[in-house]
């Protein structure tokens, strides 16, 4: 798929292909065009030219809550939590939405409740069973990154994606994710944006490499991160961030 800003062409031609079961990740120098492709997958860009097919459905042109309806989730690489409100109030939103619920919250908190258990189980699945009474604005960073990736996955998507799931994160943090990461990838495809190199070889099966918008190289993390060309691209940005 292609998409020109009047003119400029930030993702050029790229040819995405993602399998179910399968972690994918997408890295490359700033300004590389990853952000650009999460939102041509999410329906927040429309493409210039080209298809996006999820499980044979084009979803290109349609809008984000159609393509969300359709099993696709994003979790943001700036937080969108609502300090005020509980962990389990952001799971059961983020259930109701769909059913069409969601714009009558405000105004039904009971008929909410029919989703508390399975909120509870996207809770423990990403390791804050035991904060779900709590203000998400009382969670550490750490926290609040796996609360994002619980409600994306509260509608089950079968295309995960996510921005930058470590940015920001301590050590500790950033395995914990790996892990979440790998516990919650079986059943569907994700694709992850990462600058860490010890993030995108723990988990990326496979990985793409894009630079001024086109695709430099593709393979295992093996073969993209001996490849010469990604290294001079990674040496020409920041002298070594290739590892
Ligand atoms: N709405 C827009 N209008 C014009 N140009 C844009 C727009 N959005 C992005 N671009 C340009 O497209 C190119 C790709 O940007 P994009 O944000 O997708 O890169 P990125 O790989 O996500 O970078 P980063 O790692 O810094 O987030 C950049 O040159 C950017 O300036």
């Amino acid at each position: 798929m292609t998409k020109d800003f009047r003119g400029f062409t930030a993702v050029n031609s790229v040819n995405l292909e993602v399998a179910d079961n399968t972690i994918h990740a997408l890295v490359g120098p700033n300004g590389a065009g990853k952000t650009t492709l999460f939102n041509l997958l999410t329906g927040f860009l429309q493409p210039t030219s080209g298809q996006i097919l999820l499980r044979g459905d084009d979803i290109a042109g349609k809008q984000p809550e159609q393509i969300a309806h359709m099993g696709v989730a994003r979790s943001f690489q700036i937080t969108s939590l609502f300090d005020e409100m509980t962990l389990v109030e952001h799971l059961e939103l983020a259930l109701a939405s769909p059913t069409g619920l969601g714009y009558k919250f405000w105004s039904s908190r009971k008929r909410l409740g029919a989703f508390r258990e399975r909120s509870m189980e996207l809770l423990s699945e990403v390791g804050l069973a035991d904060r779900s009474g709590q203000r998400a604005g009382s969670l550490a960073y750490g926290q609040k990154r796996a609360l994002e990736i619980a409600l994306a996955l509260a509608n089950n998507p079968s295309l995960l994606l996510l921005d930058e799931p470590t940015a920001g994160m301590g050590i500790e943090d950033v395995d914990r994710t790996i892990e979440l990461v790998k516990k919650v990838s079986p059943g569907r495809a994700v694709v992850f944006v990462d600058h860490n190199m010890h993030v995108v070889g723990s988990l990326a099966d496979s990985v793409t490499v894009l630079q001024s918008g086109e695709v430099l190289a593709e393979g295992t993390y093996d073969q993209v991160r001996n490849d010469e060309r990604v290294i001079t691209a990674y040496l020409g940005e920041t002298g070594d961030t290739h590892e």
